[in-house]
């Protein structure tokens, strides 16, 4: 059964149609990226399936269920979870305070998901006391990935996880991305302005444009499809 399933979703923010009946599905254990220019819809795919937006028509799934019209912590206690773009910790608030906020749908195994977490994030254990605020920016989505794996998600949304991030975050935020995958089967939705880099973790894409999918296959048949240069160059 298929984690997340669109079926020819439609969204509009009033009279504007953003989404042209999106459908797509990810797999257990995939990594799927979504790709498309500025404007393309990507941001609006995302927080559709989190919850954020209700569509005007079609259908969303997560493992097999209609979610179409459910709260966003509905979904989360489906197996959703998602690193949100620009990150949003809370900044006065502890390291770990801030991982606990991730655990709010669950009562127990708690403390043994902290516990993982720092396991994959040793980071995060050394700065558990400190003000979240005070971390550098790839400490800081480090500590939202973190955050999103408190409520042991199988599916986890990021979007645009390597943005504002210096170089050597970014190989090291894919790295973290690709090994919890391989690690835990961790299936992923990410949304990345830079196709080559989501490209080169992801086992499929999705290409959008203007709020219609044009695009989708295996990820080493998207690297150097010419489709890709026109979604986000234009012709
Ligand atoms: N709250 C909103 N109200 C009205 N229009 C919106 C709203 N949010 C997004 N849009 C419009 O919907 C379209 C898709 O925007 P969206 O943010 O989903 O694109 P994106 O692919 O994530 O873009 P970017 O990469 O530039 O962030 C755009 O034309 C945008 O102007």
């Amino acid at each position: 059964m298929s984690l997340l399933e669109l079926d020819s979703v439609s969204v509009f923010y009033g009279q504007t149609q953003a989404l042209h009946e999106i459908s797509l599905v990810v797999e257990p254990g995939e990594i799927v990226c979504l790709l498309g220019g500025n404007a393309s819809g990507k941001s609006t795919t995302m927080k559709t399936i989190l919850g954020l937006i209700t569509p005007r028509s079609g259908e969303i799934r997560l493992a097999g269920e209609r979610v179409t019209r459910s709260a966003p912590a509905a979904r989360i206690r489906r197996g959703l979870a998602s690193v949100p773009e620009a990150r949003r910790v809370f900044p006065e608030m502890s390291v770990e305070d801030n991982l606990l906020t991730g655990a709010f749908t669950r009562r127990t195994g708690i403390r043994a998901e902290l516990a993982s977490v720092y396991e994959s994030f040793p980071r995060l254990a050394e700065r558990r006391r400190q003000p979240a605020g005070t971390l550098s920016g790839g400490e800081q989505q480090m500590l939202a990935f973190g955050r999103a794996l408190m409520s042991a998600p199988t599916l986890i949304c990021m979007d645009e996880p390597t943005m504002g991030l210096a170089p050597i975050f970014v190989d090291r935020v894919l790295d973290l991305i690709a090994a919890l995958n391989r690690d835990r089967g961790l299936a992923v939705l990410m949304v990345e302005q830079n196709a080559e880099l989501a490209l080169s973790i992801a086992h499929r894409g999705y290409v959008l444009n203007t709020g219609h999918l044009v695009l989708d296959g295996p990820a080493p048949s998207l690297i150097d499809n010419p489709a890709i240069r026109t979604a986000y160059f234009g012709a």
